[in-house]
């Protein structure tokens, strides 16, 4: 069943705890739990620490876990690395959606009971990145037909940036969750996202849930930056 990113009040934002320190990673956790669904395991942490990173970062605390790990490979070892993964529950585990239909199906059917999620497009990269990569497309066509892709191949969520969101969605249909990285509060740092929106537009345009990791974890207090986005957000879905 597709979960609802919305848990029990706290806000729909997956917090990327994205530290090579893993009491460092624990300790945020802490804070931004009362306020938001999910914290994102990514490459920084899984590499250095492994399961026990899940299993830290999770605590008692119901959260959910985003184990960002964006396995690309041929579909036996992507189906492994997912079997593998999947004891320690993790909600969502991301797969590239270029690794192809084979690759997703594979990672679907060895972890069935976790969210596989195709990254479509990195969120660092705008038209000229891709063109320099030899896509003969734009970011959003690109984007749009790695969703179908996906989500035809077993995928249940699919990643893209606020500003493909009303398109995956229009594709995708409703039960599939739609989650954005690249999200920025107004006013604040790009730093090597290239394609970003303001969380209000990504919800107001069907995201479920939005990965936010700078903005609330370099913030002086990251429990009060986690807070304020949630309050913000609550207002703008009213
Ligand atoms: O396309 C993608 C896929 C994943 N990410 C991850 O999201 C966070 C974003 O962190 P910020 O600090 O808010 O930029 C990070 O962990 C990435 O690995 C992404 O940015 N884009």
């Amino acid at each position: 069943m597709t979960p609802d990113p919305v848990r029990a009040g706290r806000a729909p934002i997956a917090v990327a705890l994205d530290t090579p320190d893993l009491d460092e990673a624990s300790r945020w956790a802490r804070l931004v739990e009362p306020h938001v669904s999910a914290v994102k395991v990514g490459l920084e942490l899984f590499t250095r620490y492994g399961p026990d990173a899940v299993a830290s970062v999770r605590g008692g605390s119901g959260l959910d876990v985003f184990l960002d790990l964006k396995l690309h490979d041929i579909p036996n070892t992507v189906a492994g690395a997912a079997r593998a993964v999947a004891r320690v529950r993790p909600t969502y585990l991301t797969v590239h959606a270029a690794g192809g239909r084979a690759m997703i199906r594979a990672a679907a059917d060895a972890a069935p009971d976790v969210l596989i999620t195709a990254v479509t497009v990195l969120t660092s990269l705008d038209d000229g990145a891709i063109a320099d990569m030899g896509f003969g497309a734009t970011v959003v066509d690109a984007v749009r037909r790695l969703a179908v892709l996906a989500v035809d191949a077993g995928a249940r969520a699919v990643v893209c940036s606020p500003q493909e969101v009303a398109a995956v969605r229009a594709e995708v249909g409703p039960d599939v969750v739609l989650i954005t990285p690249g999200v920025r509060p107004a006013g604040t740092a790009l730093q090597d996202q290239a394609r970003v929106g303001t969380p209000e537009r990504a919800l107001a345009d069907g995201a479920n849930l939005l990965v936010i990791g700078r903005p609330v974890i370099r913030a002086a207090d990251p429990g009060a930056a986690a807070a304020s986005l949630a309050a913000q957000l609550r207002r703008a879905l009213a």
